[in-house]
Formats: structure tokens, sequence, C-alpha cells
């Protein structure tokens, strides 16, 4: 019978068989929006598509976009390792891979991009196997989440629009809602990365319990914000937790949101840094928000891509397709 996976008596695992296309294509993120340190999420615009087909053997990837020319293009490519130690996980392994990437979401600049490549990973890997060996949505979560480190991107990733996560006797859950349709975030992303190890260490491993209540409460007023009362959204974009400790990493970002929540706009660092986003009310605020991040950039030393990002209410779309047969969703 075609397409059958054969046990490996050698080491008791599973192949799946070649010829197996799949596709993903799983959207940018931005991680904290302000006090949701780790927990909060929006899924933007801006989407990573990776496509692998399975081979007999050898693996390899090509790159177009972010990140070519400089992730690796053999099996120590992030996608084709973390699918396969996932497969492993789950009693599965792949002869080969022929990974195409086409990136759009720019690396180690607070965007999600690695978020982004470890949920396109267990999703790829989940549908190479067969129906009846998928995962749930709340294990491919919790799978990617642990991969990452940290729920607050994968989370919005998967499902699109806004989300809350948490975790709980070590499993990482996510609850999604539907950010008022007046939220427009605008970005600016700059050329320089910030890797978000280097942005995570310079965090204190405790604060006062005052700082913690702060952070709290401005979580709290955050959610209502962002899907009821959009002009509450710079005071729920207050942190106290986060931004300020990773200034020294990146003062450019944390002086302009400083700049900007002065003039009134709700600017944020994007997840770990450096992209500064501002939650705009409205289309007319979103414009003076772009024109605010152009000015307060002025005279800055590196480039920065100034834009408005809408939200992605989408998040990911997996398409597979089993040799010879068309793509299914
Ligand atoms: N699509 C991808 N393919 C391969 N490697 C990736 C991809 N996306 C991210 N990475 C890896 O993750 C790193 C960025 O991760 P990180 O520092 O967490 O920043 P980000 O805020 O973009 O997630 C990149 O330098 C690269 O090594
Ligand atoms: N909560 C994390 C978010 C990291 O997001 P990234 O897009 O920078 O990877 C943190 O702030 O460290």
């Amino acid at each position: 019978m075609p397409n059958r996976p054969e046990r490996s008596l050698a080491q008791g695992l599973r192949s799946v068989p070649a010829g197996v296309t799949v596709r993903v294509s799983v959207p940018a993120t931005s991680a904290n929006l302000g006090p949701g340190f780790d927990s909060m999420g929006l899924a933007l615009d801006l989407r990573d598509d990776v496509e692998v087909t399975t081979v007999d053997e050898g693996f390899s990837a090509v790159v177009q976009g972010e990140g070519a020319g400089t992730v690796p293009t053999d099996a120590s490519h992030l996608v084709i390792a973390t699918l396969r130690g996932y497969l492993l996980e789950r009693g599965w392994k792949v002869p080969g891979l022929e990974l195409v990437a086409t990136n759009r979401i720019p690396h180690g600049r607070g965007l999600g991009s690695s978020a982004a490549a470890h949920a396109s990973a267990i999703l790829l890997a989940d549908a190479l196997l067969p129906e009846d060996e998928r995962a749930s949505a709340a294990d491919l979560l919790n799978a990617a989440s642990h991969l990452e480190g940290h729920p607050d991107n994968v989370a919005p990733a998967l499902t699109g629009g806004l989300t809350v996560s948490w975790e709980e006797d070590g499993r990482y859950r996510s609850s999604a809602m539907r950010p008022h349709p007046a939220v427009v975030p605008v970005v600016a992303i700059p050329a320089q990365p910030l890797s978000t190890e280097t942005a995570r260490g310079l965090l204190p491993s405790q604060v006062p319990h005052h700082v913690a209540a702060a952070n709290a409460g401005r979580v709290g007023l955050l959610v209502h914000a962002l899907t009821q009362e959009p002009s509450l959204l710079l005071a729920g974009t207050r942190d106290w937790l986060h931004q300020d400790q990773r200034e020294p990493a990146m003062p450019e970002s944390v002086g302009l949101v400083r700049d900007l929540r002065r003039q009134g706009l709700a600017a944020v660092v994007s997840g770990a840094g450096p992209t500064v986003m501002v939650l705009a009310d409205g289309m007319d605020q979103a414009g003076r928000a772009r024109a605010a991040l152009q000015a307060g950039l002025e005279g800055s030393a590196q480039p920065w891509r100034v834009s408005i990002l809408p939200v992605d209410a989408a998040g990911a779309k997996v398409e597979t397709h089993r040799s010879g047969q068309p793509i299914s969703g």
C-alpha cells in the first residue's frame, strides 16, 4: 500500500514515506505588549511560508528573504532540526527532507521569527504524520512553546489575533481574543538585531511586590483596552517589568518608546526588542504615530523601516500533499 509507514526494527521508529509535501504559513507576532511579559501576544500581517518534501535521503534547505545567506541550509536549519526532534519524540523518523523557506519576518527584531520557525516545524512534523497520529491544537501549542521557552509568541502565531497564555503544571495553554477593530499596530524595525537570549539575560531574577502588583493591574487594563476600549491603550501598555531593564541593549528603542508615550501614543518595545511598536487607536492616530516614529528616528545612525502592520486574524495555515493527491487544508 503506497505511503504506509514502515517500522524500523533497528530503532523501533516508524518512518514517514518519501514523496509527501507539506506547507505552512505562520505570521509574525509581537509579544508582551507592554506589561504582559511572557503572556500577551498579537499576530501581525507578515508571514513566513515553509514547504518541506520528504525524500529518500539528505537534509537541505533553500532560504529566500530574511535569513538568506545567514541561517544554515543543512540538517542544522532550525526548522529541519526541530521537526526531526519532534518526530523522534513521537516515535517517528524521516529519511530525508528538502525545505524551501520564504521568510518575511526579520530575525532578532522582536517580531517572533524564532517562534514562527518553531511553530512551523511542529505543524509541518504533525502534518507529515498519518491522520490518526496527529496531535491536538493544545498539544501543538504546548510543544512549540516549550521549544521557544515561553508561549507568548507561539500562541498568536498559531491562532492569530490577540492571545493571553499561561503555564500550569509544566504545560502551556492559551486563550485567543479578537482585538477591537480600531487597534492599528505601527512598527519601527531597526536594521540592527538583538537576540532574545541577550535581552532576557538583562532581566532581574526578582522584583519588588509593588512592581509586580502594578504590572498585573495594567495587564488587566490592557486586555480591556485591546478588546473593548482602545482609548485606554496608553495606560494599558505601561510596563515596569522589562523594558527599562533592557535599555542598555537597545537605548535608542527604549528612548523612542518614552518619547512617543510622552506624546500620548501607546508605544512599547515589541517582544524582546529592538523593534518599537505603537498600538494606535484608529487610522488617524496610526498616521500620527507613523509620522512621530519617523521624526523621532531622524538622525539615527541606522536605517529603520516604519510601517503600519495590521493585526493578523488567521494564524497558522497548513496544507498537505501526499503522492499525487491534491493539496488539502
Ligand atoms: N525562519 C528561520 N529559519 C531559521 N532560523 C531562524 C528562523 N527564524 C529565526 N531563526 C533563528 O532564530 C534567531 C532569532 O531568534 P530570536 O533571537 O529569538 O529573535 P526573534 O525576536 O526574531 O524571535 C535567528 O538569528 C536565527 O538563528
Ligand atoms: N516575552 C519574551 C518575548 C520575546 O519575543 P521575541 O519576538 O523577541 O522573540 C521576551 O520579552 O523575552
